[in-house]
């Protein structure tokens, strides 16, 4: 009874509350449907997705429900159970609309139901978000160029090209250069009253403390030196004079210093230059290029050859050569030795490295170097018996000298580590930045020396990064006083381009160059076809005095004897074009080379540079013309790009009004070439 009372009692209750309830919904309802409820049943921004809102309003109220109810429901029965799981849904799927933006699809009404329950039972924890991994910056190509160097080269000392340090020619008062009073003497006699940039970096660097002046340093080693500067800045003279100046020093005949050069020519005109700044110093200067027979090469270079000296044997000084005739005599040449070398240069140092003929260069650095066991006659070997033997008539440089083979060799601790005296010199308008190159030199705390122009580092921008970048980069120095242009042009108008060059814009005193051999054959005698026709023609006559303008092949097919020649009338200006291929590219000094022509683009920047380096030297004035092919363009203005170098060469535009007046006369020597090589061919 009391049971079914409490029953009772509680279905009125509940049947009040669920009355109540009603009634208040009505009455939400009744406000709900307020006159602007058609109004309000569309979205402010005019959705139309009425449901929603006004679903909204019940959810609200279903919320609020379910608060007021949530005392009851703990009593509650199964019915009214039911009705607040269905009231649940109602309130969730809203949720789901108005906190949920994302999803641009509605979900279904029973899947959301079911999400929502799941969400209910199984609150989710907010994953934390876990960033992507990013992959980093890559680093540019300067901080890449500047990986793995080496310090010295980090720290090159930048060395501004207009510096120019005047000199007394007499007096003791050196000004700083460390040269004494007959080498500047000498020097003004040459006309030299003033050393250019490079040389006022590297001649007091190698003078000065004067310990250095000294030809044997075995206890504390001379730093060696590596130079850039840009092409005709005086690099000879660099290390000329103080090589001049040192080995002036000296009393007894020995091969103190080796300067190594890529070519013959090159290895001529570097003698001359010796020759002029060592006039009556006493010194004797040699050279080894196999222009000669080996035997001959011999009696120039070794004093004494039946008899084996430790020391060994030299009739120079200073030998300058290539490197392969060099190892020629290493290997070949009794009492040929490099152990009392003061000096090595290695002048176009990159292009040298670049060759790997014989190991050349392990070589000479082995020769240089006393061996190891020097003093320890533990390991004598019957050979060794053997020279200990022999007469020692010319001394051993101060670090090959070990102790008396008969006596044992006790080593103590005053026994100083001795160090071969020699100076590694290099030197280049491209030195390279490779550091498996550098390192192959052994080089001794190297000392770097970088000329080049810091304002225009600061024009480019580059104040933040370090000066020698350019140099790291290849991106070399090239003189101030070049004018470089281009031309671009269809490849088979290339020859009345250089017509036009010739005789439209006074393109004489000029060096052509070409890809090959084969190339500048071809192309000296279209000149000369050309010329020939030219001055026969009437019209020609008529506008003017006619002069010829002669050209001239200049290749390795030649021999040395007609290669001077040729260079000598060129020089007299008797050749006003000499057409050559890259055999002549560097280092050549020319003074009255006014133009250079890539009549074929090269096909890298060390090769430009040096090119158009032919002309510029010294302070002079100087024009480099390229002419580039249609399909070459791009490539050729990338690889300037790169190189740092493409806004310094202008574009020139040929019209066909230009060169108009040459087409007939370039016709008519294009038949005769035609004709020649089909009767060369027959
Ligand atoms: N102090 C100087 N005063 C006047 N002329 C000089 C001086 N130093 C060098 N020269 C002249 O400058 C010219 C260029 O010199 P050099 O051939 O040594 O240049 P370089 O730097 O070796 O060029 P490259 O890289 O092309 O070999 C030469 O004719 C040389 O005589």
């Amino acid at each position: 009874m009391e049971h079914e009372t409490f029953r009772s009692e509680k279905t009125k209750a509940k049947k009040r509350y669920l009355k109540a309830k009603k009634e208040r919904r009505k009455k939400k309802k009744g406000s709900s449907t307020a006159p602007d409820a058609g109004e309000r049943g569309q979205s402010p921004a005019g959705s139309t997705h009425s449901h929603p809102d006004s679903e909204s309003e019940d959810e609200q109220t279903g919320q609020e429900d379910d608060e007021n109810a949530s005392t009851p429901d703990l009593l509650m029965v199964e019915g009214s159970r039911k009705e607040l799981v269905q009231e649940r849904p109602r309130k969730r799927r809203k949720l789901d609309v108005v906190v949920d933006e994302g999803p641009k699809h509605p979900i279904p009404e029973a899947a959301s139901e079911t999400k929502m329950d799941l969400e209910e039972e199984t609150p989710q924890a907010a994953l934390p978000s876990f960033p992507l991994p990013r992959r980093p910056n890559a680093p540019s190509r300067s901080t890449l160029a500047l990986q793995g160097l080496d310090k010295a080269l980090i720290e090159a000392e930048i060395v501004n090209p207009t510096t120019l340090h005047p000199f007394a020619s007499d007096g003791d008062d050196d000004g700083g250069t460390g040269l004494g009073e007959k080498a500047r003497k000498r020097l003004s006699e040459l006309g030299i009253t003033e050393l250019f940039a490079v040389q006022t970096a590297v001649v007091p660097f190698l003078l000065s403390p004067p310990r250095l002046k000294s030809l044997y340093l075995p206890y504390d080693p001379p730093r060696d030196v590596c130079v850039s500067a840009p092409t005709g800045s005086g690099k000879t003279l660099a290390y000329v004079l103080p090589i001049v100046e040192v080995l002036s020093a000296r009393i007894v005949t020995r091969l103190r210093a080796l300067i190594v050069l890529p070519t013959r020519d090159l290895v001529t005109q570097v003698r001359e230059t010796f020759e002029a700044v060592a006039k009556g110093r006493g010194l004797k200067i040699g050279t080894a290029t196999g222009q000669h027979s080996f035997a001959h090469e011999q009696t120039q270079l070794v004093a004494e050859r039946s008899t084996s000296l430790q020391g060994g044997s030299s009739k120079i000084d200073i030998l300058i050569c290539t490197p392969g005739r060099l190892i020629d005599h290493l290997n070949g040449t009794p009492n040929f030795s490099l152990q009392h070398l003061r000096y090595l240069v290695v002048d176009e140092a990159d292009r040298l490295l670049a060759q790997s003929f014989q190991d050349w260069l392990a070589q000479v650095l082995a020769a240089t170097r006393p061996p190891s066991n020097i003093g320890d006659n533990s390991n004598t070997t019957d050979t060794d018996t053997k020279h200990s033997t022999l007469p020692r008539a010319d001394a051993l440089a101060p670090a090959f000298v070990g102790l008396p083979r008969d006596l044992p060799y006790i080593r103590t601790d005053l026994d100083e580590r001795r160090e071969s005296s020699c100076q590694k010199l290099l030197f280049s308008a491209t030195l390279t930045r490779d550091p498996a190159k550098i390192s192959a030199l052994n080089l001794h705390d190297p000392k770097y020396l970088v000329v080049q122009d810091r304002e225009r580092l600061a024009i480019e921008g580059a104040e933040s990064t370090p000066d020698v970048l350019d140099l790291v980069m290849e991106k070399f120095s090239m003189p101030a006083t070049l004018a470089e242009h281009m031309l671009v042009c269809e490849s088979s108008q290339k020859p009345l381009m250089l017509f036009h060059l010739v005789h439209s814009h006074g393109v004489t005193n000029a060096l052509v160059f070409t890809k090959s051999a084969e190339s500048t054959a071809r192309l000296v005698r279209l000149l000369e076809f050309f010329e020939t026709a030219r001055t026969a023609d009437p019209n020609a006559r008529q506008e003017s005095v006619v002069k010829r303008i002669v050209a001239s092949a200049y290749s390795s097919d030649l021999s040395p004897a007609e290669r001077r020649g040729i260079l000598e009338k060129f020089k007299n200006q008797e050749i006003h074009i000499l057409v050559c291929s890259d055999l002549i590219s560097r280092g050549i000094d020319i003074s009255h080379v006014t133009h250079v022509v890539s009549y074929d683009a090269p096909v890298d920047m060390r090769k430009y540079v040096h090119r158009v380096g032919r002309t510029a030297r010294a302070g002079r004035a100087g024009d480099a013309w390229t002419l580039v092919e249609e399909q070459e363009a791009r490539y050729f203005k990338n690889m300037l790009k790169e190189g740092g170098h493409l806004e310094k060469v202008k574009r020139m535009r040929v019209s066909d009004k230009d060169v108009s007046p040459f087409h007939a006369i370039y016709e008519s020597a294009l038949g005769q070439l035609k004709e020649s090589y089909a009767r060369f061919s027959n």
